[in-house]
């Protein structure tokens, strides 16, 4: 350990060009540090950007490769073998005096909480997308994260260099897809191959890279004044955009309106690039508009203004609202896969600590129950965000709380042998507190301990991460669909319980009626008179009893949705225990729910799929034998993207499926539409299927 502690500070101090105080390398004035999140649909770019910003900013001498499994967020032995991003590496790096803490967040839909997570605590973020694609349905999930937590951010169109690249295509998807206003700060000079740089439209300069030496990298670049002798086209495609560019600013910016029709009546185009800089920044904050840049990063080109873009337009830590007031024991600056010990920090910066035994992801931590108060303070008087989890909800009002999807998908894990299942569970457990969005039950017949995952990826990486990480080969059995189950119509029953046991007499009855309601939820009510005459401990007792009920639905045993209970009578003899009366409650809802006619509900997942012409009919072939509707098809150059809804125990193994069908010439993802009921034979083809298994 103490080797890299000391490699790392080398590394940190030497590759700067002026060395800092070993105080300002590592706390840095609050309003120069930029807390960034990545966010990019699978493959549009991110880990290949954030590469080159490493690269450009000094902090890396050779450039990674994604292609070659070498970059340095994806630093998961599994990221390097697949090429995809799953936790979210944060990296820090310093650039013309920011410190930027950028966090990487993986793409693929499995791992939407690991982006949530990431999102909460960034003060912007930038979106990269790929120019011949424009906004595909995983950006807009993140986006609705990023939305949700009023992260201010920034879009860099990347892939410039490809022939199909589209750059008003992209504005028009962000304008549609996102519901956001482009502000476009660049043009791109030539096209596909001969794309060779930007026209920064606040400047009017022309940024080239012309690369004539591949040693560098694209780490130097040409910035001239447009002139006259220009390319009369270029310019007058500068001129334009330009224009459009204070008028837009000017619509958007109150400010900025008034000092152009106060100083620059008569020449709007003279205003000062300082001024349009200021005002596409507050823009930027406010969310009225969303900065757009365009490059390439593979091909090295305008990597530097996007830095410099994340510098000037993106707020600083004390620009945005959440106070964070932390101490701790051991405090450590990420460099992705390595960790450097520093002995405090300021407000705004994020760092890593260890040996944390109760705290799970998504908790707000503070110093004491006094500043927690007064944060909870002043989060009310800014209007409150969420609330803490725990023994301190009733003071904890600090960060709003990760939002964990309901996991789709589970399966068996057994360890090798008895003896590796203390193991096993110590693995497990750790694993559920850094990624809450995996849930991990015992299943109370069998005795198994079941894994309860977001998808087949998301299952596969916990096995893997147990493996490698943990040292225990595990199986797992067949991966299964977590379906819901529900009821068609009303039914009224009641049923009584008399056991004595040793010498005490216990007995209760209870009269209920059970009805479907259209929400996802479950309920328990109790008629007027007797919400009056019922005893605390009685109704408690009740409440639990048909809570359990609710877990374990009479088809199949999978938990309960959509039904409400109305308990119309209960009446308990002295001495009875409030477990007999939960245990009577629940017998007589499992009645009632047999009764009333069980319906299955199975998860429907809305797919995107982007696939060359020639492939489409084989994709859609595919489709119809797993009970997918097909919505859509539009085209995208020479691409078609098919939207479609599919009941997920459809979708095993559909990405290897997909990528023979199309001999590898397709993407897709997928995420949770709606719970939805399975008609009549399907249901019962899959309940004679499930009592074949169990
Ligand atoms: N033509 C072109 N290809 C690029 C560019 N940037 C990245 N790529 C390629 O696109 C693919 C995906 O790049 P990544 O950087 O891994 O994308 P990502 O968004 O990090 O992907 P995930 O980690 O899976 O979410 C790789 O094959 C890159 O070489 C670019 O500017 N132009």
């Amino acid at each position: 350990v103490s080797f890299i502690k000391y490699s790392v500070f080398t590394f940190l101090l030497t590759i700067t060009d002026d060395i800092k105080s070993l105080r300002t390398v590592l706390n840095p004035d609050i309003s120069k540090i930029r807390n960034i999140g990545i966010m990019a649909h699978i493959d549009a770019g991110k880990t290949t950007t954030t590469e080159r910003m490493l690269y450009y900013s000094g902090y890396t001498r050779a450039l990674g490769d994604v292609d070659d499994g070498d970059t340095v967020t994806d630093f998961m032995a599994q990221e390097r073998e697949r090429g995809i991003t799953i936790q979210s590496a944060a990296v820090t790096f310093d650039w013309k005096s920011h410190r930027i803490n950028l966090i990487d967040t993986p793409g693929h839909v499995d791992f939407t909480l690991e982006v949530e997570r990431a999102l909460r605590v960034l003060d912007g973020a930038v979106a990269v997308f790929d120019s011949s694609a424009g906004v595909e349905a995983q950006t807009l999930t993140v986006w609705r994260q990023a939305e949700k937590h009023h992260v201010p951010c920034i879009c860099f169109l990347n892939k410039m260099d490809k022939p199909t690249a589209d750059l008003n295509f992209s504005l028009e998807s962000i304008r549609l897809k996102l519901k956001a206003t482009p502000v476009l700060l660049q043009i791109p000079i030539g096209s596909g191959k001969n794309f060779t740089g930007v026209v920064d439209l606040l400047t009017n300069q022309k940024l080239t890279w012309n690369l004539t030496s591949t040693q560098d990298n694209g780490r130097t670049f040409e910035a001239e004044s447009l002139g006259q002798s220009e390319d009369p086209e270029l310019l007058e495609a500068a001129d334009e955009a330009r224009a459009a560019l204070i008028e837009q600013v000017a619509d958007l910016d109150d400010e900025f309106a008034e000092l152009l029709l106060t100083d620059f009546s008569d020449n709007f185009e003279a205003v000062p690039a300082k001024k349009l800089q200021e005002a596409v920044r507050r823009v930027t904050l406010a969310r009225k508009g969303v900065p757009v840049l365009c490059g390439s990063s593979l091909k090295n080109k305008g990597v530097q203004p996007l830095l410099d873009a994340i510098t000037a337009y993106l707020p600083a830590p004390n620009e945005r609202h959440h106070d964070l007031v932390e101490r701790m024991s051991r405090l450590l600056v990420p460099f992705a896969d390595q960790q450097v010990e520093i002995p405090s920090m300021s407000a705004g910066n994020i760092a890593l600590t260890v040996g944390l035994k109760q705290t799970v992801t998504g908790d707000t931590i503070v110093s004491s129950k006094a500043s927690a108060a007064a944060a909870a303070r002043r989060a009310q008087s800014d209007g409150g965000m969420g609330t803490k989890r725990g023994d301190q909800a009733d003071i904890g009002i600090v960060l709003s709380g990760v939002e964990v999807p309901d996991p789709v998908f589970f399966c068996t894990i057994e360890p090798p042998t008895m003896a590796k299942q203390a193991d096993l569970e110590n693995a497990l457990n750790c694993l559920q507190r850094e990624d809450p969005s995996l849930k991990v039950r015992v299943d109370p017949d069998s005795g198994q301990t079941i894994l309860c995952g977001m998808g087949e990826l998301h299952i596969d990486i916990i096995h893997d991460r147990i493996r490698r990480e943990y040292g225990i080969e595990t199986h797992l059995g067949p991966l299964q669909v977590a379906y819901r189950e529900t009821i068609l119509q009303e039914a009224s029953t009641a049923d009584t319980l008399d056991r004595t046991i040793g010498d005490r007499r216990h007995a209760a009855s209870v009269n209920l009626t059970v009805r479907p309601v259209d929400f996802a939820s479950c309920e328990v009510a109790f008629t007027e008179e007797l919400q009056v005459q019922i005893q605390p401990e009685t109704k408690e007792a009740v409440e639990n009893g048909v809570q359990s009920s609710y877990l374990q639905g009479p088809l199949l045993g999978y938990p309960v949705w959509g039904v409400s209970c109305l308990i119309h009578s209960v009446s308990v003899e002295p001495g009875t225990s409030p477990a007999m009366v939960s245990a009577c409650v629940s017998r007589c809802m499992l009645k009632a729910l047999r009764l009333a006619g069980g319906q299955v509900l199975e998860p429907v997942m809305s797919l995107e799929v982007t696939v060359g012409e020639e492939h489409l009919s084989s994709v859609l072939g595919d489709l119809a034998q797993r009970r997918g509707t097909v919505r859509e098809i539009q085209s995208r150059h020479d691409n078609k993207v098919l939207l479609a809804t599919v009941p997920l125990a459809e979708m095993m193994g559909y990405s290897t499926v997909l990528r023979t069908v199309t001999s590898g010439n397709a993407t897709f993802s997928m995420e949770l539409d709606a719970y939805e009921a399975m008609n009549p034979h399907d249901q019962s083809a899959l309940l004679k299927r499930m009592s074949g298994l169990m």
